[in-house]
């Protein structure tokens, strides 16, 4: 049964494109993974992408522990320990099934994955972590941009720049008020990211009125010495019936 699933899975991981695959292995009887660890990778737990892996570079640890050094520690039955933030982890899906108006084809269903989590390569496109302050006014992402992200020569594509203050804004307002959608998203580009390096982005809650939530963002170097890029952003809290309207 072992040869046989490893087979299916073709030795690419195929199947699993969120666990750590770093060389297609060649194709030989030495290959196939034992059967225990086809169990692991067809049933392990989801992974938590805003842990750190090989890819991430010394400023990208450095700031990592030092916003998780200050971070609570979830811990099962356990006070947390009064710390100023908190790291929110982050997986590549969260659909499983969409019922209501919104068709979804089966296919769209099993392979829907959350847009910055979905490239296979550790360190080729998004690698970030997002922190919170206890009382939510503010949030804080250490980033780091690969490759696959170019858009002037040497540096990130606007619209990468855009998706990540979306996520960092959006994830922010889910925090508060869950869930949400950005209504409206206003960026100023001030100055080129270099591809490799990383930023920090930093979101901070402004005021809400009713269901609507405005956030400032803003992109900086990691020693606050450049401004990368501002932003607004405003999200509008929704009924779960919202989203499953289309
Ligand atoms: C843990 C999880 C991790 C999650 C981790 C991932 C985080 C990623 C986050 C990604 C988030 C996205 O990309 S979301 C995808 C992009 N966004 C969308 O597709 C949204 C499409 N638009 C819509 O669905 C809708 O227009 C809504 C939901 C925004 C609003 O519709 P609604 O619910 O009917 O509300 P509506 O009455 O129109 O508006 C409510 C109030 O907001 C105001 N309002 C509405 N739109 C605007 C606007 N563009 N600019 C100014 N004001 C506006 C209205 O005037 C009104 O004010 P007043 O009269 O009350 O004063």
């Amino acid at each position: 049964m072992a040869r046989n699933l490893a087979r299916i899975l073709g030795g690419c991981g195929s199947l699993v494109p969120f666990m750590k695959t770093p060389a297609c292995p060649p194709r030989n009887s030495s290959s196939i993974p034992p059967a225990r660890t086809l169990v692991q990778m067809l049933f392990s737990k989801s992974r938590d992408f805003s842990l750190p892996n090989s890819s991430w570079g010394e400023e990208m640890m450095r700031l990592y522990e030092f916003y998780n050094g200050q971070s609570d520690v979830e811990t099962e039955g356990e006070e947390n320990q009064g710390r100023e933030w908190k790291r929110l982890p982050s997986y590549n899906r969260s659909l499983k099934y969409a019922t209501g108006g919104v068709y979804l084809s089966k296919i769209i269903q099993s392979k829907a994955r959350l847009f910055t989590r979905n490239i296979r390569e550790p360190g080729a496109a998004f690698e970030y972590v997002l922190f919170i302050n206890k009382e939510k006014e503010r949030c804080v992402c250490v980033f780091q941009a690969g490759h696959l992200l170019e858009g002037p020569p040497g540096h990130v594509h606007g619209g990468a720049i855009a998706t990540m203050i979306d996520t960092v804004t959006g994830t922010h307002a889910s925090a508060i008020s869950a869930p949400v959608m950005t209504a409206n998203l206003n960026i100023d580009y001030r100055s080129p990211i270099p591809l490799g390096s990383t930023v920090l982005i930093e979101s901070t809650l402004e005021k809400t009125e009713g269901r609507k939530l405005y956030i400032s963002c803003k992109v900086t170097s990691t020693d606050g010495s450049k401004r990368h890029t501002d932003a607004t952003a405003l999200f509008v809290s929704i009924s779960v019936a919202h989203l499953l309207k289309g």
